[in-house]
């Protein structure tokens, strides 16, 4: 069972200059949650604070009764194992075929028999769909592959939290597609929490069941999935649906100037659309915190957008 992260005022800084600061979030247990945020706004940052590969400056990070950034380096070793993380390329070696790569932290981590590692790394390549690549070197395969071995690398020590940073980076639309039903068909299977760090809208809007947006140095909004996509919240709105108009410029958020010169030019935001219904496992049965469609836009008296939770064939 995957369990629960608690954020509490985290907040992160490199020298003078703020990341992000007094970030309260919880991920529920065994669910998948997305985080989006304009590009530089500490995503990663984010994701390798949780992991303890930085310090935060202050707050705490949750899990059962272990508060991170407060555990000595010996303990902080031993709660990393219960993480999984896929880097953004994947993070190989380059010079390691696939196999090694995948069964390097058996071997840095257990002491497990190399018979023992074989059958693990072989049922972690044949649930990513690598079964005959592991001879290759990362820089043999195409960057879809090295996704799927960056993550099987990420499973082998059965992690109870799993980190993706932007998996669909560099992908295709249909690559995109599948990885997204592999990240749910693996979140059924192996039941841990999942924090999907991405840009892809289309990916926010139909795997999470809870939805974090960073703006501007802060946690805008973070929540169920319906309560983000019914959000009428100016920045949420805007990046949640890809639009120009709004409080999001080319760099950085439009000035008081910008604004008032979208405002007089009658710039106005398209209607919401429909909230499309959530990524199914392939086996067409329930995911694992499957709710009712709408069931939070009608429990919060949210008339959701025209057209939501209609089924697309
Ligand atoms: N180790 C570091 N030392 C100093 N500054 C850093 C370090 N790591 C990241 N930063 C800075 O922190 C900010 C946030 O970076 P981060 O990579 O987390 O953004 P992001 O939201 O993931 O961006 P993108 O969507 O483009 O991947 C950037 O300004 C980056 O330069």
């Amino acid at each position: 069972m995957g369990v629960e992260v608690r954020v509490e005022g985290l907040t992160k800084s490199f020298g003078r200059t703020p990341v992000w600061s007094d970030v309260t979030l919880t991920l529920p247990a065994g669910e998948i949650s997305v985080l989006l945020g304009p590009s530089g706004t500490g995503k990663s940052v984010f994701l390798k604070t949780l992991v303890g590969l930085l310090r935060p400056d202050r707050g705490s990070i949750w899990i059962g009764d272990q508060d991170l950034p407060q555990l000595p380096e010996r303990d902080l070793y031993e709660v990393r194992k219960l993480f999984g993380v896929l880097f953004q390329d994947g993070a190989l070696f380059g010079s390691m075929n696939i196999y090694d790569n995948v069964a390097f932290p058996l071997r840095e981590h257990t002491k497990l028999s190399e018979g023992r590692i074989r059958d693990i790394v072989t049922e972690k390549l044949d649930l990513m769909g690598l079964t005959g690549a592991e001879k290759k070197l990362p820089g043999e395969i195409s960057g879809g592959m090295r996704k799927r071995a960056g993550l099987a690398r990420a499973l082998v020590l059965d992690p109870q939290i799993v980190l993706f940073d932007e998996p669909d980076s560099g992908l295709d639309p249909v690559r995109t597609a599948y990885l997204n039903q592999l990240i749910i068909d693996l979140n059924q299977q192996i039941d841990a929490t999942f924090l999907i760090v991405t840009h892809d809208i289309n990916t926010a809007r139909t795997v999470p069941d809870n939805i974090g947006l960073i703006y501007h140095g802060h946690l805008a909004m973070f929540g169920p999935r319906e309560m983000l996509l019914s959000s009428h919240e100016p920045v949420v709105r805007q990046f949640l649906n890809a639009q120009r108009v709004g409080p999001i410029g080319m760099a950085e958020e439009k000035d008081a100037d910008e604004l008032a010169a979208e405002a007089a030019a009658g710039a106005q935001l398209p209607p919401l659309p429909p909230i499309p219904l959530q990524l199914r496992p392939s086996d067409g049965g329930p995911r694992r915190a499957e709710r009712p469609p709408g069931e939070w836009c009608h429990a919060h008296s949210v008339v959701p957008p025209l057209g939501s939770f209609v089924e697309v064939r």
